[in-house]
């Protein structure tokens, strides 16, 4: 019953820490999709540039670079440029520039995708269009140019049109790198200091008319970009597992140590069963008072030796021992004192036996020793040392403790009529005036 309890415990324990984690992993699943979904149709950034919110907008020609080309500006709803571009230099140019807000300062672009243009554009021949976004860098006097273009190349259809372009695949102009002469590491695009949106005629050196107007400019982007999601959901689920794996990693070691806990109280359980099983074996083949073996305690010895006896033909005897007018000691001096004699005399038998010979408490104040390997002649001799150390030995207070003993050899006719016979001659003993041996 308890053990089944603590089974189904188990299984619902396991059961509920598996489905937990599935929870948890289900629930980062379902976050880290609707953060993908989110960040892909929302999260949008826009930043208008050239529009109703009144940035500056301007224009350049190449006459301050000794060209003779001329431009014409004008700003309503949009910004208008009209531009003849003539060939006294070589690389002739007209430059339409928007500022990136009112107060013409740089903006950070880096959470910035594309830049969306509305422009109208007409030329007399065909021509391109250069986009530049400005980076401002350096307003020191050491650098021939404070801003550092990033530029695209489109070629414009006749009239009004969108464009769209890629903030990533704008480059440094060669022009700009040879002219700065910075090394290869400060040429790369850069656009976290953006102030101005350029738009510049192509670079064709053919005389002609070009108009451009920018009904509208502005940048796309997101709250958090692509990358920075992926990365962040990236590390998310790396701490996920991390922890995961650190909190399996502790359990299993309490586990482990509940285990050992466990084991250990079963292995003093199992000692002590032992030591209780022994206990009751002791119980059951000796005798409490005396430590002696008792009937059951002699039963195999006695076996072991008919079976020897069988074996080898060599002889075995046993000593019947009975304390001689015991019950007068119990009268006179109290059970008791009964006692202490028998536990008395049991240490005496012990002690004078060889290390062969078996002894045992026969019950009440009789003994049994089995001699083996003895004849009854040899058992005699035994008997006799026994009778007469008993007297001797003053195991009463102020009286003599003596004992008669019957001897008897096995002789094949079993163990029964072995022990029939020694107490036959113990009785003779008795008869004769105890404190005496008799052989059968
Ligand atoms: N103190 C004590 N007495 C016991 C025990 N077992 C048996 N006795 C006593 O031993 C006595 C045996 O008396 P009997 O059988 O008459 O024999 P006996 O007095 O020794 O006389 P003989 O054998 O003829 O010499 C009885 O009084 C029993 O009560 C025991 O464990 N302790």
């Amino acid at each position: 019953m308890t053990q089944g309890t603590h089974t189904s415990k188990g299984l619902l324990r396991r059961a509920g820490t598996g489905f937990g984690v599935e929870i948890v992993v289900l629930i980062f699943a379902l976050i880290s999709v609707g953060l993908m979904a989110w960040q892909h149709w929302g999260m949008n950034l826009v930043m208008p540039i050239a529009s109703e919110n009144g940035n500056p907008g301007w224009v350049e020609d190449d006459r301050s670079e000794n060209g003779n080309s001329i431009v014409h500006y004008q700003q309503n709803d949009a910004y208008h440029m009209q531009c003849e571009i003539r060939t006294a230099i070589t690389y002739p140019f007209c430059n339409l520039f928007t500022a990136l807000n009112p107060e013409d300062q740089s903006v950070d672009l880096t959470q910035y995708t594309t830049l969306h243009l509305d422009l109208s554009h007409q030329s007399s021949t065909r021509d391109s269009l250069r986009i530049y976004l400005n980076h401002f860098f350096a307003p020191d006097d050491q650098v021939w140019f404070p801003y550092k273009s990033n530029q695209q190349v489109i070629n414009p259809r006749e009239g009004r049109h969108s464009y769209t372009l890629k903030l990533d695949e704008f480059y440094v102009p060669p022009w700009w790198v040879y002219a700065s002469d910075l090394p290869a590491e400060q040429t790369t695009p850069q656009l976290t200091n953006v102030r101005h949106l350029v738009l510049s005629t192509g670079d064709s050196s053919i005389p002609r008319k070009v108009s451009l107007i920018l009904h509208h400019a502005e940048l796309r982007g997101k709250w958090i970009s692509a990358n920075a999601l992926y990365r962040g959901l990236i590390w998310a689920w790396m701490l996920l597992a991390l922890l995961y794996f650190s909190y399996r990693a502790v359990r299993y070691s309490h586990e482990a140590k509940a285990k050992h806990a466990e084991t250990e109280q079963l292995r003093a359980v199992n000692r002590l069963l032992d030591l209780k099983s022994k206990r009751f074996e002791d119980l059951a083949t000796h005798d409490t008072l005396t430590g002696l073996y008792n009937r059951a305690g002699l039963r195999p010895h006695l076996q072991e030796a008919v079976a020897d006896y069988k074996k080898t033909q060599l002889p075995f005897s046993v000593l019947m021992i009975d304390l001689d007018h015991f019950k007068a000691i119990n009268d006179s001096y109290g059970h008791d004192e009964g006692d202490r004699i028998l536990k008395a005399f049991a240490q005496l038998i012990s002690e004078r036996c060889r290390h062969s010979d078996i002894p045992a408490r026969w019950g009440g104040e009789e003994f049994v020793v089995v001699c083996k390997g003895s004849s009854a002649k040899a058992a005699k001799v035994l008997a006799d040392d026994l009778c007469r150390t008993a007297r001797e030995a003053e195991l009463g207070k102020g009286y003599v403790v003596t004992c008669s003993i019957g001897v008897s050899e096995v002789s094949g006719t079993g163990i029964s009529a072995l022990f029939k016979r020694a107490d036959t001659a113990l009785y003779q003993a008795k008869n004769s005036g105890r404190d005496q041996v008799a052989v059968a």
